[in-house]
């Protein structure tokens, strides 16, 4: 059965609805785990050890030891304790930091060394190698942070990459889980609805079979019911056909041969009404034709043509008790379509038709105004 066009539009839209689903699962994601990049970034300049902190202790020490060349060198004494003194200020300045002093101990005694230094200095109240060799310890310590903050900052430097790499983990396997997962619920969407289709059509079939006769393959009973129902307020006409001596004719041929005359009937009512009719199987020999009878001369003629066409055929009855070939026996009315009508359609047409087989079968009869 092909799939019809809304339940293929219908199976789209799931299937579009679910990539969305995913679309939207995976954005949710992503921005989820980008929650942790700008606390990074913002960890990663403040408060580890930073390019800042690092630059200041590098520029310290530089001044100490540009201080020490100056206070080594062969200029006046004048300008070189001078230059020593600026540079040693300079140097205290950058290393002043309140993070210095709290997160290294040899902050403050370097400090506070710079500091008598610069006093000394400032009082010509110390040798120039002495004071070359105080600015030892702080440049030692001033080099200790130095490399303290640049270890922290490859540390930072670290730590960011291997979160990076477990977030970007984290986020392609997410992302092949909601891929794997959309797959699954497409094919269990599919596999859901050919059962669907498959269940229908079983349905379809079996009402189908259900509405049939099995042998003649024309409608039935049920179905003469339901195409009645079908064509409501419509003008019908209902032609009933009865086989005349059908009984002598099984016992004569046998009922096979019988069930092929029943085919073979059934085809040529189909032929003779010029496939304008519905046909249908009563039961037993009986059988009905269902057609546009816009007035009750029309009908008439179909019953003529019915027993006429039967006539041409000349099927052999060797049983007949007339010694005729096979005849009918044809009952019609004219009636319009509408459940409450269609039984007293139906009893005018089987009067008519027992009328015939009371004046001898091998005929026609319609009740007007039925
Ligand atoms: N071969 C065959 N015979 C069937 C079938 N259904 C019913 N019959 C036979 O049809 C015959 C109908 O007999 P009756 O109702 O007496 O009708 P009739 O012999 O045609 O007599 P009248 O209608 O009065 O002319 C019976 O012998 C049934 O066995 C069928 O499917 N196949």
């Amino acid at each position: 059965m092909q799939p019809r066009p809304l339940a293929r539009q219908h199976r789209y839209i799931t299937w579009l609805s679910l990539s969305l689903m995913s679309f939207l699962a995976l954005m949710v994601l992503i921005v989820y785990e980008s929650r942790w990049v700008y606390p990074e970034i913002q960890a990663y300049f403040s408060q580890t050890g930073s390019l800042t902190g690092q630059q200041l202790s590098t520029r310290a020490r530089v001044y100490l030891q540009d201080a020490q060349s100056e206070l080594l060198s062969d200029q006046p004494e004048q300008e070189a304790l001078e230059a020593a003194t600026m540079d040693i200020d300079l140097a205290y300045g950058l290393a002043d930091m309140h993070i210095y002093r709290r997160e290294y101990a040899c902050a403050e005694p370097s400090l506070t060394e710079l500091d008598r230094l610069a006093a000394l200095l400032a009082a010509r109240d110390i040798d120039r190698i002495a004071a070359a060799m105080a600015l030892f310890a702080p440049i030692q310590c001033l080099t200790h942070i130095e490399m303290d903050q640049l270890d922290r900052r490859g540390a930072a430097i670290n730590d960011f990459s291997e979160s990076t790499r477990q977030h970007s983990l984290v986020l392609t396997y997410s992302s092949l889980l909601i891929f794997v997962m959309g797959l699954l619920f497409w094919w269990l969407h599919e596999r859901q609805l050919r059962r669907t289709d498959r269940a229908t059509q079983e349905t379809f079939e079996w009402m189908q079979r259900a509405m049939r006769d099995p042998l003649t393959g024309i409608g039935n009973r049920s179905a003469l019911h339901q195409d009645v129902l079908a064509k409501q307020h419509q003008s019908l006409g209902l032609i009933l056909v009865d086989i005349d001596f059908f009984k002598q004719y099984n016992d004569a041929y046998g009922h096979p041969q019988g069930d092929t005359l029943l085919r073979q009937l059934a085809a040529l009512i189909g032929k003779t009404l010029n496939d304008k009719a519905q046909l249908y199987r009563l039961g037993g020999d009986e059988f009905a034709a269902l057609l546009h009878c816009p007035d009750i001369d029309t009908l008439k003629s179909y019953c003529h043509q019915l027993i006429e066409g039967l006539r041409e055929a000349d099927f052999m009855h060797p049983a007949h008790p007339d010694k005729k070939g096979v005849t009918l026996s044809v009952g019609g009315s004219c009636f319009v379509a509408d459940e409450a009508t269609f039984p007293y359609a139906y009893e005018a047409a089987d009067k008519a038709l027992y009328r015939v087989k009371t004046m001898g079968r091998d005929g026609w009869q319609v009740t007007e105004d039925a």
